[in-house]
């Protein structure tokens, strides 16, 4: 049996750097297949993984969503037929709903050996309220459905701000263990055992309850493994609580179909907070006032993202220099001359023959030195992009 584990997260989470920690520190001795999903027709992750030796089969020509499910369930039986692996570790794109990528994985579940082992989302501490509101379609959709939520940047986070994401993420996904120690902090086997068997500290703490409330054992059971015999702490959950769990590790309430009445939004970029009715009225002939062009019609999940997001990217000779890259990628976000501007990445010569890898999330820019590659590449993900403007800064052609 080949498990299945999913790695989501929004643009420039820490999806890529999770995962190469699993390679180095939890997956030793496995087969491991990498299934990457990046949005954007440049490739760029590819490289940085391939150094770690496991193999990686790209899906760069959309993203796994209801569209791609019939291409991608096929994309994983020929990895399982071909590899025979133990473990297919999957990223979809950072703009990918992760209930679409557990839907198609599944779809495959019944006709080849896998197991859908873990999905978990990363989510940059930082960016999480800011996406939430602005992306929340995508976004919210990843944090709904993991089983585990593990913050990026926590490391780097004020403690105020960190408590605000975890509050919010803890809104919308009352279930997944929400892991706020920086990873680099803890053991790769430590970090994958509450990936794979996420408890939240609630289900924990109601675990330990029950079984302190269970001495006097009678018959019946309420068919989730647990003896709750008039046990009148559970009466009381039943009766009292209808958000709290009976500590079983299931999920007894249709939390789903509430937070898509409540909480979605829009993503097309705008803040439609208090805008609830939008979302009630698809049924009806009303027109989405969202300004965003599309139909939304009877369409419950709004958009596709490539209908959101776009990306451009080029592949080039052309060399830099560190100082002028800064420069172009400072400009990047300082405006929203070149659009919405999500994140960006690549690898380029440079003036002095080194390789300059760079990697930016909006506030943030990491350049440091890398290997040289077989051609220079960038990549920039975002939301109405100018892709004219774009080549100008870079100094290539449009
Ligand atoms: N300080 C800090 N930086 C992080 C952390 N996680 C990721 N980063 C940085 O954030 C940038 C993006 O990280 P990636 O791991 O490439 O993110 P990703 O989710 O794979 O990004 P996409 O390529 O957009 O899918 C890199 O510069 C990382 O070094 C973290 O926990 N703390």
């Amino acid at each position: 049996m080949v498990k299945i584990d999913i790695v989501s997260g929004f643009l420039g989470a820490g999806k890529t750097t999770l995962i190469k920690k699993l390679l180095k520190d939890a997956f030793q001795g496995e087969q491991v297949v990498l299934i990457e999903n990046e949005f954007g027709e440049i490739g760029i992750d590819g490289g940085f993984l391939k150094e770690a030796g496991i193999q990686i089969r790209e899906m760069n020509s959309g993203c796994i969503c209801c569209s791609l499910v019939g291409d991608f369930g096929a994309s994983l039986k020929e990895v399982v037929e071909k590899y025979h692996p133990d473990r297919i570790l999957i990223e979809p794109s950072g703009v990918g709903k992760l209930s679409d990528v557990i839907k198609a994985v599944q779809g495959v579940e019944k006709e080849v050996d896998i197991t859908l082992n873990s999905y978990t989302t990363v989510v940059d501490a930082k960016k999480c309220k800011m996406y939430m509101r602005n992306f929340g379609e995508f976004f919210n959709n990843q944090v709904e459905y993991a089983g585990a939520i593990i913050m990026s940047r926590t490391d780097i986070v004020d403690e105020e701000k960190a408590t605000k994401a975890m509050e919010l993420l803890r809104e919308i996904n009352k279930n997944a263990a929400i892991i706020t120690t920086p990873i680099e902090k803890l053991e790769g086997k430590k970090l994958l055992e509450v990936m794979e068997h996420p408890v939240s500290l609630e289900e924990e703490l109601l675990k330990e309850e029950h079984e302190h409330h269970h001495h006097h054992d009678h018959d019946e059971e309420c068919g989730c493994g647990h003896d709750h015999d008039h046990d009148h702490e559970h009466e009381h959950h039943h009766h009292h609580d209808h958000d709290e769990e009976c500590g079983c590790g299931h999920d007894h309430d249709h939390e789903h179909e509430h937070h898509h009445d409540h909480d979605e939004e829009c993503s097309c970029g705008h803040d439609h907070d208090h805008e609830h009715e939008h979302h009630h009225h698809h049924d009806h002939d009303e027109e989405c006032s969202c300004g965003c062009g599309h139909d939304h019609h009877h369409d419950h999940h709004h958009h596709h993202a490539d209908e959101v997001f776009t990306s451009w990217g080029r592949e080039t000779i052309k060399k830099y220099t560190r100082e002028a890259l800064e420069k172009m990628l400072e400009a990047l976000s300082a405006s929203e001359e070149y659009g919405i501007i999500l994140r960006a990445k690549g690898m380029l010569p440079a003036e002095d023959g080194t390789w300059i890898y760079f990697d930016m999330v909006p506030e943030e820019t990491e350049i440091r030195e890398g290997a040289p590659e077989y051609t220079g590449r960038l990549c920039v993900i975002g939301s109405k992009l100018n892709e004219e403007k774009l080549a100008q800064l870079f100094g290539l052609n449009a």
